[in-house]
């Protein structure tokens, strides 16, 4: 039985529609010229209207004002994708702002004097990893961020989001990504992160925010993210999560975040993100098929039954040199958990993309983008600093996914337009400019 597209108006789908359908045929094939259709990105609009909304934002973003972290990350990452920086005294300011975030006990929160919380801790992180520089990178205090995260740890193995806050996946992406990035990840805040993030992997394939919540491409991206930085990826059902994923864009080639829900550009990133990790653990993928039973099984005694090598086992870049995981359930391996982010985007890419990724740059470029700079969820909305960055890490994550290592050049064909619409690549696991992590990988792991 087909089900109906849930719609906010039926002229909106049409709207979307009918853009994507200029150069599609209805069968998703694209024509033999479709590469030489113009379609352009915007660069010097998105950067006046990035630039511009960073300038604007202290005191302007009343409704706001918790998410100010948020809004220097979408910004100041959005413009390293289009290969910009802000200005010395921008960048000054930036510095002193989350400076001003940062609680004396660690962690960040929504503007000075807030309550830390861990998704704003990940967006000051990544923010301040984005303006680079010493200034930026020694304004975080690591020593008091461990002991936050400590804090936040839940004896289930989750995260809270903030003291007496949620337990759920994004606290435990944003907890693992930080202290990953920072290199100060270790045995005890991995403890049984695994086994709380297997636990929301749903009958669909997906993962949930909690056990038992529906699958979303928001969590999916941040479960399978963390499997990978905790290097457990091999406990999750990848070929049903793969078979999830892959229905999830739609017929307008966006994605949509869960099953019967609309496409929207922000998931370009959540879910289309998603590929460029499994690409990296294909030998993973092709055991679990292989062996059915293989992926994240444990017995009542808490034994793992799987053959299915871990990350750290496949492949040379994963040499380990001092910790081990310790889920009850999880064979003990011998492995850095500091280096997992670093040796990832060393890796082959060994597969080409799962979905159509010509097709989603498209969504991106004609239905996500505002003319006069700025990235929406479809048209119709207005555009927000949210979906511009998520439009354009989707965005770059698609171009630079066919390219089978880190420095290899992007083919025309993988491209939707000119190159002149080429973006920065990112690190797929945190989501930052991949030359702005490597200075930042650089700097945290000076003795
Ligand atoms: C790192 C970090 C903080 C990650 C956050 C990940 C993320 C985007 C989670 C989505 C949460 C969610 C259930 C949205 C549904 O919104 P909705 O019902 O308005 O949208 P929908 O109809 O598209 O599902
Ligand atoms: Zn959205």
């Amino acid at each position: 039985m087909e089900l109906p597209v849930a719609t906010v108006t039926q002229h909106d789908q049409w709207k979307v529609e009918s853009q994507v359908f200029r150069i599609y045929d209805l069968f998703g094939n694209l024509p033999p010229n479709a590469q030489s259709v113009m379609i352009e990105l915007q660069r010097d609009n998105h950067i006046e209207y990035l630039t511009r909304g960073l300038r604007q934002l202290p005191p302007s973003f009343c409704t706001l004002d918790a998410s100010r972290p948020w809004l220097c990350y979408w910004i100041l990452h959005s413009l390293a994708l289009l290969g910009e920086s802000v200005d010395d005294e921008l960048e000054h300011n930036t510095i002193d702002f989350l400076s001003r975030c940062q609680d004396p006990s660690g962690g960040y929160g929504g503007g000075p004097g807030q309550l830390p919380h861990l998704a704003t801790t990940y967006a000051a992180v990544n923010a301040l990893i984005t303006v680079g520089g010493d200034q930026a990178l020694s304004s975080i205090n690591r020593c008091e961020l461990y002991k936050f995260l400590q804090q936040m740890k839940h004896p289930s193995g989750g995260f809270r989001m903030h003291d007496g806050g949620e337990i759920d996946v994004r606290a435990c992406y944003t907890a693992i990504s930080v202290a990953s990035i920072l290199n100060i990840l270790d045995d005890e805040l991995v403890h049984n992160v695994g086994s709380f993030i297997l636990s929301c992997q749903t009958y669909e394939g997906g993962i949930s925010g909690e056990p038992g919540s529906e699958a979303h491409g928001g969590y999916t991206f941040c479960g399978v993210a963390t499997m990978i930085l905790i290097n457990q990826i091999n406990r999750l059902d990848l070929p049903r999560l793969i078979d999830w994923l892959v229905f999830r864009q739609g017929k307008e080639f966006g994605f949509q975040g869960r099953t019967n829900k609309l496409v929207d550009g922000c998931y370009s990133f959540w879910q289309g993100g998603v590929f460029p990790l499994l690409q990296r653990v294909r030998s993973i993928i092709d055991e679990q098929l292989v062996l059915p039973d293989a992926g994240g099984h444990c017995t009542t005694n808490g034994t793992h039954t799987s053959t299915t090598p871990s990350i750290s086992e496949v492949g040379e870049s994963f040499e380990g040199t001092s910790s081990h995981v310790d889920d009850a359930c999880h064979s003990r391996q011998e492995v850095n958990f500091n280096d997992i982010g670093y040796n990832f985007v060393k890796r082959p890419i060994e597969m080409e993309p799962l979905f159509h990724s010509l097709a989603l740059q498209q969504y991106i470029l004609l239905c996500s983008q505002e003319e006069k700079g700025g990235m929406k969820d479809k048209p119709g909305l207005s555009r927000d600093f949210y979906h511009t960055c998520y439009c354009l890490s989707g965005l770059s994550v698609c171009q630079h996914m066919w390219s089978d290592e880190e420095d290899s050049p992007v083919l025309p064909r993988a491209l939707m337009g000119s190159y002149s619409n080429l973006l920065e690549p990112i690190h797929p696991l945190f989501n930052v400019v991949l030359e702005q992590y490597h200075e930042a990988r650089e700097f945290f792991t000076r003795d």
